[in-house]
């Protein structure tokens, strides 16, 4: 179902807290002024439903997909009758595991999950106080999901910095919007966060969204702050929403229109040379030697 008309959507940015039922409420008003505002698709951030203010404290509040949490979820989306991006979610990993998936739901608007995706990259940043894979088992799968905003490309955080995946979804699956909702950390944000987002949408001529956390969760705790600035990019590169510094919501126009006339003037996905640098059959990782070690002297700069 590739898009054919225009689909209003609205970006949500938000300051979760380790409050389940609050962080609901919070949501649920940013949807219901959504479907008030006539949009179809809402999309929620990394962490919507809770963020932990402990080591640890995420996995207490771990459930299944159809566990009560989502189910409110799914049922929020019924109600108001708007697809939900709903962008990391804690889901239970398997029994006898202490870890979760941190999973992005694509709910439609009779409440049903039609698409999850496990996050592929975990946050390994300890000089930014973050350690993903102690709490986190990462996913194996690309993911879309067909939707009244065209064909999403489904991801979280931290994966906006692999280029190689939004290439896959966009040029081989057909993805026109990627989505990338995030919990992104102060220090990294102000130095990369615009500039990868924008280019994701330019190198793959697709809409870009990514919902954000902001500000100060907790507290008690460690005190996290999320960078914020909740942006989304049309095919072009312009940015068509930004939500700052402030919790709240913001409109857009997803436009099949757009994506068409941006393909069809710079054919890049008939351009790609594939047969060069598409994964051969012999792609292998490079050894940690090659990538983590001293610059080879040998190579030198001038
Ligand atoms: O920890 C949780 O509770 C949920 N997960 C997150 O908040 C994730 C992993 S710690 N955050 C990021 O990926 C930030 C990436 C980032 O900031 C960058 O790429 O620079």
């Amino acid at each position: 179902m590739p898009l054919l008309q225009r689909c209003k959507a609205a970006i949500v940015q938000m300051t979760a807290v380790n409050d389940v039922a609050a962080n609901f409420a919070a949501c649920a008003a940013h949807v219901r002024e959504a479907r008030d505002r006539g949009c179809a698709i809402v999309f929620l951030p990394e962490n919507f439903s809770f963020m932990g203010s402990r080591p640890g404290e995420a996995q207490t509040v771990a459930e299944p997909l159809d566990g009560p949490t989502m189910r409110r979820y799914l049922d929020l989306a019924r109600e108001t009758g708007l697809w939900l991006s709903l962008g990391g979610f804690q889901e239970r990993g398997p029994d006898g595991d202490e870890r979760i998936y941190n999973t992005h739901c694509i709910v439609d608007g009779e409440g049903r999950l039609v698409a999850k995706y496990r996050k592929i990259h975990l946050y390994d940043a300890p000089f930014v106080g973050l350690v993903e894979s102690r709490q986190a088992i990462s996913g194996d799968s690309l993911v879309t999901a067909d939707s009244p905003a065209g064909r999403l490309g489904v991801s979280i955080c931290y994966d906006l910095r692999f280029p190689e995946l939004y290439q896959k979804l966009s040029f081989l699956h057909g993805a026109q919007v990627l989505l990338m909702p995030s919990a992104f950390a102060m220090k990294t944000g102000e130095a990369h966060w615009e500039t990868l987002l924008r280019c994701r949408a330019i190198e793959t001529q697709c809409y870009v969204v990514a919902a954000a956390q902001v500000g100060q969760h907790n507290t008690d705790g460690n005190k996290r702050c999320s960078w914020g600035h909740a942006v989304a990019f049309d095919p072009w590169g312009k940015c068509i929403a930004d939500l700052g510094d402030a919790p709240g919501l913001a409109t857009f126009d997803i436009d099949p229109e757009l994506i068409a006339e941006t393909r069809r003037n710079m054919p890049m996905a008939r351009h790609r040379r594939y047969d060069i640098y598409g994964d051969g059959p012999h792609a292998a990782p490079l050894s940690p030697a090659d990538t983590e070690g001293e610059p080879d002297a040998s190579i030198g700069f001038g």
